[in-house]
């Protein structure tokens, strides 16, 4: 387990940054002040506090940012210290020239470089306080000595330390593009993932669409099912009330089909099921709706269709699928048959009434001689009944 006194918390590229150029700046401004200080002088606790100050100093402003919670506003207010005590140095040891000009304008550079103009400022009032509190602690002195050496270290120390704050703005730019890089091929895998999240979608609604479609289907006949009546019946029953129209039910039922089936076999028998599904599809309207009720039981919804117009309807189909041969294999199949007719609202108010209606017309059609076309009618006590003499059953 780390102790978190020795822990990192935070790794941030300006307390990095800075740590680095403040050491090298110190570093350089030790090396040039010490050699202004040579032969002037000073006391051993002078040489002391300038190791302690310039070596030392940044070393424990790196720790406390590091340990502060806000390293960043910790870092704004060491800079500031930093032309404080670099305003004290100059002042004290008497502003020499290309010191106090290396220091000024590292700090002003420094200061600007991260807060613009407000903080160039900042760093000149700092220096200005600083270099007060060394004249009120230790009295006025003015001797700028502008020695070749010195000169030449100021320079180049301020040459170097120029290098090193651009080295980390170039550092940084590089960092910068490298992320935006990186943030725009995440964007594109983002927008591609995307897109094909779309297409999936789309292609899963489509699906759901054929399922929801096939749910409704019969699968033999392609046309609708039972389920699917069950729910269209109410609604267009009502739409009809609402509107004042009639509604029509036709129960169709193929005659002795157990006989086809025994005959020419089920395939046979399912093939003459289609052939009658294809029919009724071709004939219908718009908004009729074709369905298999049953095995060999077919159901026509014919919404604002009165009696007398499905009579004739049923009739012609009759007729028409009575008449037609199917040719299946070796076989010419031939088949009749028997339609029951419910009409709203003479014959029922309902889904159920209509439907029981229609079924009881279909079986008095089927009772009466099948191959026909019977209408129940609440008004008579007899369903009445389409006359097809030529069509008897087989
Ligand atoms: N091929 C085939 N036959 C089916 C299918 N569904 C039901 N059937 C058959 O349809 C026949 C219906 O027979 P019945 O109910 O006795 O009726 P029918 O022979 O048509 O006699 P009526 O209706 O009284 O004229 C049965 O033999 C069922 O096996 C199907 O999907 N395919």
């Amino acid at each position: 387990m780390r102790l978190s006194f020795f822990a990192k918390p935070h790794r941030d590229w300006v307390v990095e940054g800075n740590h680095t150029s403040r050491v090298m700046g110190f570093g350089l401004i030790a090396f040039v002040l010490a050699v202004h200080m040579l032969g002037r002088g000073y006391s051993e606790l002078t040489w002391a506090l300038l190791g302690l100050q310039f070596l030392a100093y940044p070393q424990l402003l790196y720790w406390r940012t590091r340990k502060s919670n806000e390293p960043r506003a910790a870092e704004m207010n060491h800079m500031s210290l930093d032309s404080f005590v670099f305003g004290m140095w100059s002042a004290y040891l008497g502003f020499p020239m290309w010191s106090t000009f290396g220091m000024c304008v590292t700090t002003a550079v420094t200061h600007a470089s991260y807060m613009g103009v407000k903080g160039a400022v900042r760093s000149a009032a700092a220096l200005s306080a600083g270099a007060l509190m060394a004249i009120v602690l230790f009295g006025f002195r003015f001797s700028p000595a502008m020695d070749w050496p010195i000169s030449l270290a100021c320079l180049l120390g301020l040459t170097a330390y120029l290098v090193s704050l651009a080295n980390m703005a170039h550092n940084h730019n590089v960092k910068l593009f490298e992320t935006r890089d990186k943030m725009r091929k995440g964007e594109q895998a983002l927008q591609e993932a995307n897109e094909a999240l779309r297409q999936q979608l789309g292609e899963i609604s489509v699906l759901q669409t054929r399922l929801r479609e096939q749910a409704n289907r019969d699968s033999l006949t392609g046309l609708y099912n039972r389920r699917y009546l069950d729910d269209t019946l109410a609604r267009e029953l009502a739409r009809c009330k609402r509107e004042g129209q009639p509604l029509s039910l036709m129960l169709i039922d193929i005659d002795h089909f157990k006989r086809v089936n025994d005959t020419y076999g089920h395939p046979a028998g399912d093939e003459v099921l289609r052939a009658l599904a294809r029919m009724l599809n071709t004939h219908a309207r718009s908004g009729d709706v074709a369905c298999r009720y049953g095995g060999e039981e077919f159901l026509m919804l014919l919404p604002h269709m009165p009696l007398q117009t499905a009579m004739q309807r049923a009739e012609q189909w009759r007729a028409d699928f009575g008449t037609a041969t199917l040719v299946f294999g070796d076989f010419h199949i031939q088949a009749t048959l028997s339609v029951g007719i419910a009409t709203y609202p003479g014959d029922g108010t309902s889904p159920e009434t209509l439907i029981a209606n229609a079924d009881l017309a279909l079986y008095r059609a089927k009772n009466n001689g099948r191959n026909r076309v019977v209408a129940f009618s609440t008004s008579h006590p007899s369903p009445s009944v389409l006359p097809n003499s030529s069509h008897a059953s087989q």
